[in-house]
């Protein structure tokens, strides 16, 4: 166990090494993956939850590596790795030995990064840079590089879908990594108010100075979406004297909105001025080119191999959101594997005929609310499609029915159909528990409302 577990950074380098794993499939793939048992020769290894749909990728690519690897490594005369998702890591072992395993192999950058939500996938190496977004990125690796020293606030604006959040994460991995004593925070306007609402529903004043310690005790603040804290009251308050403690210490804050300050019309003048006292850098839409290029990144993430005609297909037709782009990648692999047929254009357009419409309208389809709800509570679509009754997973899948339900009046049988073959009476029963549930929360409420600005900003 312990030459495993030891050795397990110097495993993943040597599989890196020895097999010309390049720096972007190494720290999708590899990095990410931790040991959580070693018991008979037989070593399990813990994938994160947003890559446990692709655990057959690991199987076929990696895993003959990691066996040999290990054996070469540790003198081990023979072992078998087996990839199991967190769901699978029984939890009562977890919180005795093995917890203490996983996390001795779970690097300290790691765990600070996973502390502060970050998606592991979203850093500046798979960040594909473009006319787009060039200043941008170029912004957020200066501010990664010296935070709190050149430009705070940085505020980075964008429509939805073209690459705020992935930026942001950027810069705090980036920082995590680079600077061990750094505290880093970064939440979304929807979490920072919700907190704030459960703070103030408590109603006593250690709750409030927790809240207010956890928030101003820190070195670099990255507030996402912040279009969602205008005109609510007690948010704004919180937020403004929040940042003002932090720039006044200079330490970094990283905004994103959809807009820049000058175009929010509501925004009050005190928050216009403090958001253009740094810099603002823009991410407008992708030209064809960089398209492509987040399709091949894509591409060879996944160890897809796929012809360039698919790819220019896709690429062509949907210009208006990242997000889409991958949507439309995702559902054209998931056509071929279900219907078993190779990736043709044929397939490409028969995949995707929904999602592009002749006349170029924008159409918001249930797969579409259901990528968006998937991403926004850090789960993956299959988790929302498939059978798990985590509480985790339930409420976002009904969260999903009731918005397709809501936004685009879809029929229960399709919604059903579009959430893994769920029975129209599952649905039903799924709606109205949010319908319900909608009358006695706010926090739920402030959710959903997040939710539709982001499914159709113009709605
Ligand atoms: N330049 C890029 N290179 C590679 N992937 C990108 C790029 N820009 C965006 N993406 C991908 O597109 C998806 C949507 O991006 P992201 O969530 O960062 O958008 P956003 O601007 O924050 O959207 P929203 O305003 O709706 O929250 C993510 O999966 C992200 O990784």
């Amino acid at each position: 166990m312990d030459k495993v577990i030891e050795n397990w950074d110097k495993i993943l380098q040597t599989v890196k090494a020895d097999y010309d794993v390049g720096d972007v499939a190494f720290n999708t793939w590899l990095k990410p993956l931790k040991v959580y048992d070693v018991r008979n020769h037989v070593i399990t290894i813990l994938v994160p939850s947003e890559q446990v749909v692709l655990i057959n990728l690991l199987n076929k690519k990696y895993k003959l590596l990691l066996q040999v690897t290990i054996c070469e490594i540790t003198g081990m005369e023979e072992c078998e790795v087996k990839f199991i998702s967190p769901d699978e890591a029984p939890k009562k072992e977890v919180s005795s030995y093995d917890n203490a395993s996983a996390s001795t192999a779970m690097s300290d950058i790691d765990r600070r990064c996973e502390e502060a939500h970050l998606n592991p996938k979203y850093i500046f190496d798979t960040f594909i840079v473009g006319n787009n977004n060039k200043f941008a990125q170029a912004a957020a690796l200066a501010v990664a590089e010296s935070p709190g020293d050149t430009y705070n606030p940085l505020f980075i604006y964008g429509g939805a879908g073209l690459g705020k959040t992935h930026l942001m994460h950027s810069i705090a991995h980036y920082i995590i990594e680079h600077d061990e004593n750094s505290k880093v925070l970064y939440v979304t306007s929807e979490e920072f108010t919700n907190e704030l609402i459960e703070t103030i529903r408590n109603g006593n004043n250690s709750a409030m100075s927790k809240f207010r310690e956890k928030y101003r005790n820190i070195d670099v603040l990255l507030v996402d979406d912040i279009q969602f804290i205008i005109g609510k009251e007690s948010t704004q308050e919180e937020f403004f004297h929040t940042f003002n403690s932090l720039h006044s210490a200079k330490k970094q804050i990283i905004i994103s909105s959809d807009k820049p300050p000058k175009d929010m019309e509501i925004l009050e003048e005190r928050f216009r001025s403090r958001f253009e006292w740094g810099l603002i850098a823009d991410i407008t839409l992708p030209d064809y080119e960089t398209r492509m290029a987040i399709l091949h990144k894509k591409e060879e993430m996944e160890g897809y191999n796929i012809s360039e005609e698919v790819i220019k297909y896709i690429a062509t037709n949907i210009k208006s959101n990242i997000r889409e782009l991958e949507g439309a990648f995702n559902k054209v692999m998931a056509s071929s594997k279900l219907e078993k047929k190779e990736v043709t254009l044929e397939l490409a357009e028969q995949a995707l005929k929904d999602i592009i419409s002749p006349n170029e309208q924008k159409v918001i389809t249930p797969d579409y609310i259901i990528s968006v709800v998937a991403e926004h509570y850090h789960v993956t679509v299959a988790d929302l499609c498939g059978n798990k009754r985590s509480s985790k997973i339930v409420m976002p899948r009904q969260i999903a029915m009731y918005l397709c339900r809501d936004i685009i009046d879809t029929s229960l049988k399709t919604i059903g159909k579009n959430l893994g073959d769920r029975d129209h009476t599952t649905v039903m029963h799924g709606i109205e528990k949010i319908e319900n549930e909608l009358k006695v929360n706010d926090n739920l409420r402030n959710s959903i409302d997040t939710l539709k600005k982001k499914i159709n900003p113009q709605g």
